[in-house]
This record gives structure tokens, sequence and C-alpha cells, in this order.
């Protein structure tokens, strides 16, 4: 049982009607989850309106009910607490509940277009290596120190992150690193919690259908910097031309990471190969397993996250070299016979295709062909679509169009947005084949010895979502298992 008013505590009040002296058991902002003794509530969403379940939510049993206007007739015994942002109320009263466990270990965030889940997945991976307990929430999953938990979301909501970090800090957890996406700053997932650092990646095309225009997905971003804490850190991307725009007015310790510009965390690469990279960080050799230009930068941010946590130098140098790449991202298989080389990588976005694409154009020996296969999800961004087939055939030798996460689109359609981007002089580079897996085999039937094929747009997903529904999918076991038998 919690104290109503004590869960309250930091939440900007409008208006009370009834007690806020009463004693209640959950909070949820989701009716259908509503029990007896339990807090409602109700945001205003995308696809419908909280406040439309209020009634649904008491029948349930709820005592209490958060929200942003009135109704008309209120029940006696209902205390109904008026908010300008439920989103914000939802956010501190989650932090509340769980009494705060942002401020009991050191919880950094990741956000930009491109390289969370790899960032904060590496940082994990090197704070385990330097012996501390580490929690991670992320795209691919939530980590506990060494306990797993599957998620949907890369940034949860502020009710499943609470309890996530009272589990971690219940479990003696250090440091957490979290993914936080755009939506998750948009809707205040991430409103009531503590940081002791923010780190900025990158920022170009993606989630235009959400945020409508890209100047309110950049300041969307630039949110989160604003309300870091003056206690805390802010490590950006100079190189990127959103970079210094991101701590324009964040009262955290500036810092910046390059490999173009002078600033805290610089790199030089000095050789950039199939085997990884040999990087020069701030004036110090050190080898990583990681692959392309992209990843110098991800090796920048968590060099410089490490050190401003408080890391030795030489220990993070050490454990930088000893880094493996994360599921899903640039993840590759050689066959053993024809040598074919198959990668599988997450870039769903034109950013992320063009930045792989290049990696593979740079390391390869220019003889063998590079076959691309890929598709766009479904109830996301459509402007991505033409631009990511463009990316694609430009830069690959051939290219196949599939479906990814066709959701509750219809497939042909997707790749007819898609097939918009192919420009003239492509056009002879490129096939369409609507089912993935069949795709897959095209490319495989296609690849002669030593050639390369990349697999793009679903990374570590072990689903393809199709009207709805989850189907067994994982573009890693299909590639072996065609590629192994095809393998003479
Ligand atoms: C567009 C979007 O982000 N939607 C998220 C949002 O839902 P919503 O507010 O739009 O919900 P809604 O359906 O309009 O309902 C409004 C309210 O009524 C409530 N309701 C609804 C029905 C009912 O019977 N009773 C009831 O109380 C709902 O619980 C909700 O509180 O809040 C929900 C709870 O946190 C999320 O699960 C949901 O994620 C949807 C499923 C989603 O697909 N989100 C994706 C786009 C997303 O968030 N992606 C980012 C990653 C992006 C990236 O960086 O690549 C992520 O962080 O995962
Ligand atoms: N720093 C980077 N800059 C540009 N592209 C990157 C970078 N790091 C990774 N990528 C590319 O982007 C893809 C997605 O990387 P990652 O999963 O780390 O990003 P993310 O920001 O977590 O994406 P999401 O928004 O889906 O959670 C990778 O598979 C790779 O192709
Ligand atoms: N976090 C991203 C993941 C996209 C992955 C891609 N496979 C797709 O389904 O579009 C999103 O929800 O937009
Ligand atoms: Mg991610």
């Amino acid at each position: 049982m919690k104290n109503l008013q004590e869960l309250l505590y930091k939440v900007p009040l409008e208006t009370v009607v009834g007690s806020t002296q009463v004693e209640v058991e959950n909070i949820h902002f989701d009716s259908r989850q509503v029990g007896d003794g339990d807090v409602f509530i109700a945001l205003k969403g995308t696809a419908s309106d909280g406040h439309d379940f209020i009634e649904k939510a008491i029948d349930q049993g709820a005592l209490a009910i958060v929200l942003e206007n009135l109704p008309k007739e209120t029940h006696e015994n209902i205390t109904y607490i008026k908010v300008e942002s439920s989103h914000k109320a939802l956010a501190r009263m989650a932090a509340n509940y769980f009494e705060n466990p942002s401020r009991e270990l050191k919880l950094v965030g990741v956000t930009g277009t491109n390289g969370k889940t790899t960032t904060t997945s590496l940082l994990y991976s090197l704070f385990k290596d330097c012996g501390f307990k580490t929690g991670l929430i992320s795209t691919v999953h939530v980590l506990v120190d060494e306990k797993t938990i599957p998620t949907k979301h890369t940034t949860p909501d502020p009710i499943t992150i609470n309890s996530y970090l009272r589990e971690m800090v219940d479990a003696g957890v250090d440091y957490c690193f979290m993914e936080v996406s755009s939506h998750g700053i948009a809707q205040e997932r991430v409103g009531a919690l503590h940081f002791a650092g923010g780190v900025f990646t990158n920022l170009s095309h993606d989630h235009l259908d959400y945020h409508k225009t890209f100047a309110e997905y950049r300041d969307v971003k630039k949110r989160f910097f604003d309300e870091l804490p003056a206690s805390s850190f802010a490590l950006t991307n100079v190189d990127d031309k959103n970079g210094n725009y991101m701590l324009q007015n964040t009262k955290a310790k500036k810092l910046g990471y390059a490999l173009k510009t002078i600033t805290d965390y610089q790199a030089k690469i000095i050789e950039n190969q199939f085997g990884g990279l040999l990087l020069k960080i701030n004036e110090q050799e050190v080898w990583t397993k990681m692959i392309g230009r992209f990843n110098a930068y991800n090796m920048l941010a968590i060099y410089g996250a490490a050190i401003e946590l408080g890391l030795e130098k030489e220990e993070v140098l050490v454990a930088i070299s000893k880094l493996k790449g994360v599921s899903g991202r640039f993840q590759y298989f050689t066959t053993a016979k024809e040598k074919i080389t198959t990668i599988v990588d997450y870039a769903h976005t034109p950013d992320a295709l063009e930045n792989v694409l290049e990696t593979i154009n740079a390391i390869r020996t220019k003889n063998e062909t590079l076959i691309t296969v890929v598709g766009c999800g479904g109830d996301r961004d459509k402007t991505k679509r033409p631009k990511m087939a463009q990316i694609a055939a430009s830069l690959s030798d051939k290219v196949i169009l599939t479906s990814d996460n066709p959701r509750t689109e219809d497939p042909q359609e997707i790749l007819d947005d898609m097939e918009k981007g192919v420009e003239p002089q492509d056009f002879k580079k490129v096939l369409n084949v609507l089912n993935r897996k069949q795709a897959i085999k095209t490319a495989a039937q296609m690849a002669r010895e030593n050639d390369i094929i990349l697999i793009a747009g679903k990374g570590h997903e072990t689903y393809q979502e199709i009207n709805g529904v989850r189907h067994d999918f994982d573009d890693r076991n299909i590639a072996m298992e065609l590629l192994n038998l095809l393998d003479k």
C-alpha cells in the first residue's frame, strides 16, 4: 500500500476533488489493468484518449484518477486529481512509487537516431568487464546485471522503467545504461529520472510520421539535454551538425567527441578493415573488433562516458579492445567453401543503411559482388522508403527489395513506395521479392565465391510482424541455413 499524497510528491497539481490521504495499491495508465484500490492515470494518446476509460477504471476498482480534464459529474468516493500534463504526472508518480531508484545508481541515457543500442550495450559490457554490477535498458533486451528480461520497446513506459531500476538497485547494480528514444522523451517516459549523464550519437531522418517535421524531432531530442541536472555530464558528437545544438541550454557539464573536430574526446582512424578498427583515442592507440567508421564514433562515446563516470583511461582502453559486437549489428558469417560473407544489420534508416554500405565498400576488395536485401517497416515513417531503396541501389551491385515488418500495411504498397526511389541507371540492379525468406534465398542463389550479402533492417529481431501477428523469423538463422545448404 502507498499513500496517495506521497505518490503525488513533486507533481504540480491544478485541482483536487476528494481526499489525497488515502492508501492505494498500484498505479496504471491502462484501464484494462486496473484493480481494487488502484490509481488510474488518464493519458491522451495517439490512437485514443485515456479520459474515455475513466468510468471503466472506476468500475474495476480505481480509487483515484489523475487527469487533465475533470468530468462534468464526479463520484463521491473517488479522488480526482487534475494536472496540466498526465504524462509528466505519470513519470513522477512512477518514480515515487518505486522510491526513486534512479537516484540510487548511476544512470546514463543515450539518445540519437542511430547507435543507441550499440553504445549502451557496449557500455554495459565494458562496465561488466571492469567488475561492476551493471544494468541495460535497450531495444534488444533489458539486463539486470546477468538476468535477461525480454522487451518490446526501446524506451519503455515510466512504470516499467522504474520497476526495472528498482530491481537493479535491489540487485546491487552500480551503473545502468539506457536508450532514450524520441518517443520516450516526447511521451515523458524518462520524465522524472535522475541521470548521471547523457550521450548524443547523431541525428538523421527517422520517425517523421510521429514528429511531423525534422525540427520537431530535433527539438524533442534536445529536451533530454535541457532537462539534465547540473551534476551530470552531457557528451555530444560535435561532428554531427546538430551536436552542439543539443547542448545549447543544458545545465550539465558540456563535453564533445569527434573524429574531425578538436574537442574533449578525439580519435583518428588508423586502420579500418574486416578485422576491426585501429584507433588513436586522445593519443593512445587501441584495436577494436568493431567495424566501420560509425563504430569509431560509438567507441569514442563509450570512452568519453566511461572516463566521465570515473574509470581510468588504461582500464577503459583494455576493455574497449575486448568488446565484441552487438546482436544483429554488423553480425556476419562466412561459408566454409565458397567464402560467401553474409552480414545481418539493423540498418532501418537511410543514414544507417548508407553507413553500413559505405563501410562494406570501404573494406571489400571490389572483385566480389555486393548483394543487398532490404525492406521497410509498415506503420512507420513512409518518407524513408524511397530514400532507403535509392541508397541500397546506388551503393550495391545487386539489390533485392523485400518486406520488413509490414505490421498492418499492405506489403506490396510498401515495396512500391520503396521502388519509386530507385534511379533509372540502377533499375537493372534491382529485383522485387515480396516474401523475405524467398528474398534471402534469391540472394543466396545469386551469390558466387567471395561475394557479400547484406541483409538489412531487422538485425536482432526474431519475428516478422504481418497483419499485427508476430511470426518466428530470424534473418541470421534463415541466411545461415540457406547458405550452408548451398555451399557445395
Ligand atoms: C505511438 C506510440 O508511441 N504509442 C505508445 C503510447 O501509446 P498511446 O499513448 O498512443 O496509446 P493509445 O492507444 O492512444 O491510448 C491512450 C491511452 O488510453 C489507454 N487505454 C486504451 C484502451 C483502453 O481500453 N483503456 C485504456 O486505458 C492507453 O493505455 C493509453 O494510456 O504509449 C504506450 C504505453 O507507453 C506505448 O505502448 C505505445 O507504443 C506503441 C505500441 C508503439 O508502437 N510505439 C513505438 C512507435 C515506439 O514507442 N517506438 C520507440 C522506438 C523508436 C526508435 O527510436 O526507433 C520506443 O521507444 O520503443
Ligand atoms: N554511430 C552510428 N552512426 C550511424 N549509424 C550507426 C551508428 N551505430 C550504428 N549504426 C547503424 O545503425 C544501425 C542501428 O544501430 P543501433 O541499433 O545501435 O541504433 P539505435 O539508435 O539503437 O536504433 P533504434 O532507434 O532502432 O533503437 C546499426 O545496425 C548500424 O547499421
Ligand atoms: N525502433 C524502430 C525499429 C524499426 C525496425 C524495423 N525492422 C521496422 O520494423 O521498421 C521503430 O519502431 O521504428
Ligand atoms: Mg535501439
